[in-house]
């Protein structure tokens, strides 16, 4: 029999006594409430069929060219060069690997809580899926000192300062990729009042999410985290060394994996970038799998526009020959849609035409 928390319950408050939460480290088969009969919804794809993710070194002098054609025909690339110290990442995934592996009913102490959006629990997307999936979450936005100070009392602040930097870190990336994606579309510093006097996206909203998709005993029947698209401006994807995330090629018949290479960052388009360049760059669709023997760490860092910004297709990009395609929107009230629409919500902005 599968174990379950049951016991660990005692010390946790009533709203967050959920038995979905499974003590993965103990476990030594997939439970049915974990079994997915559609893994296999697409075929999995030779990448040497159709070449692969594209990867973009950032010192390229074509690095604009290279990821505008990336982001058209993929809405996905990897970077490197991108400027994140090893160290800094490897101490990511050190305290990852710390957060994950403490005792199941600890971690529930920082759970989040049911109208929150920061702390530990389930894929939030689990609500649109009969299963459960085969993952764990930390999702962090603000500051994180709240909750590490119910996971480490006396030993808050190391996760606290590696957390802060690295948030520091990847707000400069993002800041620079968004003028590389931008400068693809022929847009220009003027052309963007949100991103600031200087051109900084001082102002930009973020959060960071945590993944851990523990070993799994049956990896083909379950799900690390389904697929979705980000509901983000860009999506800056840090994986450890084991393969999992699978992106879906637009045209393309299947699943093609994103392999991990030592030093490279994942950039996915996300569906605020989409709306914003009126539908030239798709948000990607992707998925997490499993592996049997190893546990996989990832970190999200979700980058959007500052709150209340209505983001809507670019000026620059619309004429009557290029209407407008979708309605302007905050990234606050795209959550909301999400979180009631889910992979349609892109769907109901879209503007449809009279003619
Ligand atoms: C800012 C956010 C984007 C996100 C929802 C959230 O409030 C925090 C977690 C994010 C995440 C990470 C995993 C996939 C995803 C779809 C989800 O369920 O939670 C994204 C959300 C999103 O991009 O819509
Ligand atoms: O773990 C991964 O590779 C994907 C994670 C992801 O898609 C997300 O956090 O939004
Ligand atoms: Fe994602």
């Amino acid at each position: 029999m599968p174990s379950r928390l049951s016991d660990a319950f005692r010390e946790v408050p009533v709203h967050l006594r959920n038995k979905d939460h499974l003590d993965f480290e103990s476990i030594r088969e997939v439970p049915d409430s974990h079994t997915w009969q559609d893994v296999d919804d697409y075929p999995s794809v030779d990448t040497a069929a159709v070449g692969g993710v594209p990867v973009v070194d950032l010192n390229d002098p074509n690095a604009m060219k290279l990821v505008r054609h990336a982001c058209e025909t993929w809405g996905v690339f990897q970077i490197v060069n991108h400027g994140i110290p090893m160290t800094l990442l490897q101490e990511l995934e050190a305290q990852g690997r710390r957060l994950f592996s403490l005792p199941a009913e600890h971690k529930l102490k920082a759970a989040r809580l049911p109208d929150g959006i920061s702390g530990y629990g389930l894929a939030r997307i689990s609500s649109f899926f009969p299963k459960l999936m085969w993952s764990e979450g930390f999702t962090i936005v603000g500051s994180p000192v709240e909750h590490a100070r119910q996971l480490w009392p006396d030993d808050y602040t190391q996760f606290c300062d590696v957390i802060e930097e690295y948030v520091k870190e990847m707000k400069g990336l993002a800041g620079k990729l968004m003028w590389l994606v931008l400068g693809g579309l022929g847009i220009t510093k003027p052309d963007l009042k949100w991103a600031g006097p200087k051109g900084d996206f001082k102002e930009a909203s973020a959060g960071l999410q945590l993944n851990s998709y523990p070993a799994c005993p049956d990896p083909n029947r379950t799900m690390g985290l389904a697929a979705h698209t980000d509901s983000t401006l860009l999506t800056i994807l840090y994986q450890n060394n084991t393969s999992g995330l699978q992106v879906l090629k637009d045209g393309s018949t299947g699943w093609i994996t994103v392999p991990p290479l030592p030093e490279a960052l994942v950039v996915n388009v996300g569906d605020l970038l989409h709306i914003l360049s009126n539908g030239k760059y798709p948000s990607v669709f992707h998925r997490a799998v499993v592996h049997q023997t190893r546990h996989r760490l990832s970190a999200a860092y979700l980058y959007g526009p500052p709150p209340n910004t209505q983001v809507g297709p670019l000026e620059k990009l619309v004429d009557l020959n290029n209407p407008p395609l979708y309605k302007s929107v905050t990234w606050n009230e795209y959550l909301e849609t999400k979180a009631k629409h889910f992979n349609k919500a892109l769907g109901t902005l879209r503007i449809t035409s009279t003619t």
